[in-house]
């Protein structure tokens, strides 16, 4: 069933003015008996774009409504973010559901196991080595370096727009020059250790893991997110997904389905779907699992191995890059 959904609604239009009757459409494909997971992404998805990673606060309505959501058995939740995981874990504070933390590289399921992705043992010190070596340089007008265990983020934002060029580029030589992939992000360059895991791969593991081989057959599922890495699970999840970018531009490129503008469509979204699960008539529909048994889906062998990519001399900002399957994937 790795089809398109949208039939006749499929289009790419910013809607503005979003009310829940602008998500109608979607009855048809969310249905009334499969369990729905939702992708959602953090940082300008659930919480507005904010001056600092500390400031960007989930507003209580979105929380209350993903709260009410997480309790629904029929409704799976996993946040799938940039930040560590303990710290989206801490923003978001809901219990119950998954969060996955570093673009997927570590993941807590809902039952407190945790995956992390394995990693080259020499990135453990070059981690360090390129956080000193990005404070030395280039942590100046206001731009500075989050550490995030596995990766760095340096952050931008409150560098005058003049100088931010020129802070970016020294950044980029010397995250690639430590064997690392740099990536574009909202003011912010990301310092990623070269493994092919990406908020895709991630994705599809963590529906694998809740829901067993046959997930794509079981479940619907709508991912999220605002950001060039979200585009990674957009792609993964083409056919099998609906799809959303967060962003005001109708130029930006996207593999979504759809956009929305604003953290509050967002929210209208949510608000949309829990409606419409919560009109649901039960059902003895054997694709509906108890969400709390998925631990004894979990426990599934999965393979994982390391695989190295090559770091560009050039900028790494390829989005749509690491997205196919390899042999190893757990797909
Ligand atoms: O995948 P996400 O959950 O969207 O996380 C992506 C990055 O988000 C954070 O940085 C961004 O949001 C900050 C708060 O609004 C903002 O100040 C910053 O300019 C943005 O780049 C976070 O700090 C990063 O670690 C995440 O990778």
């Amino acid at each position: 069933m790795h089809k398109h959904f949208w039939g006749t609604f499929h289009y790419r239009k910013i809607l503005s003015n979003l009310s829940a009757k602008s998500f109608q459409s979607y009855i048809w494909y969310i249905g009334n008996t499969h369990k729905l997971a939702l992708l959602l992404d953090y940082d300008g998805t659930l919480a507005p774009i904010a001056p600092h990673p500390d400031l960007a606060i989930i507003p209580a309505e979105t929380k209350n409504v993903l709260q009410r959501l997480s309790n629904l058995s029929d409704c799976y939740i996993a946040i799938v973010s940039g930040r560590n995981v303990n710290n989206v874990k801490q923003m978001v504070d809901i219990e119950g559901i998954t969060y996955a933390g570093n673009h997927g590289l570590e993941i807590l399921h809902p039952d407190g196991t945790k995956f992390v992705h394995p990693m080259p043992t020499e990135f453990h010190d070059k981690v360090g080595e390129l956080m000193r070596q990005l404070q030395e340089k280039v942590c100046r007008d206001g731009a500075w370096v989050e550490n995030k265990g596995a990766l760095l983020t340096f952050h931008f934002r409150e560098t005058p727009i003049h100088l931010r060029a020129g802070l970016e580029k020294q950044a980029v030589t010397l995250i690639e020059a430590a064997g690392f992939l740099a990536a574009h992000a909202h003011c912010a360059i990301e310092a990623r250790p070269p493994v092919q895991w990406n908020k895709g791969r991630a994705s599809i593991y963590i529906l694998r893991t809740a829901f067993g081989v046959d997930w794509s057959e079981r479940i619907r599922i709508i991912y999220v997110g605002d950001d060039a890495t979200d585009e990674d699970a957009m792609q993964a999840l083409k056919g099998m997904a609906a799809t959303f970018r967060v962003t005001s531009s109708d130029i930006t490129k996207t593999a979504a389905e759809r956009r929305l503008p604003s953290t509050d469509s967002v929210l209208t979204m949510l608000k949309w779907v829990e409606r419409h699960l919560s009109r649901r008539k039960p059902s003895m529909d054997p694709g509906r699992i108890p969400r709390r048994n998925s631990s004894q889906l979990a426990k599934q062998p999965i393979q994982m191995s390391v695989s190295i990519v090559q770091a560009s001399p050039s900028m790494t900002d390829r989005p749509h890059s690491a997205n196919s399957l390899s042999p190893n994937h757990p797909n």
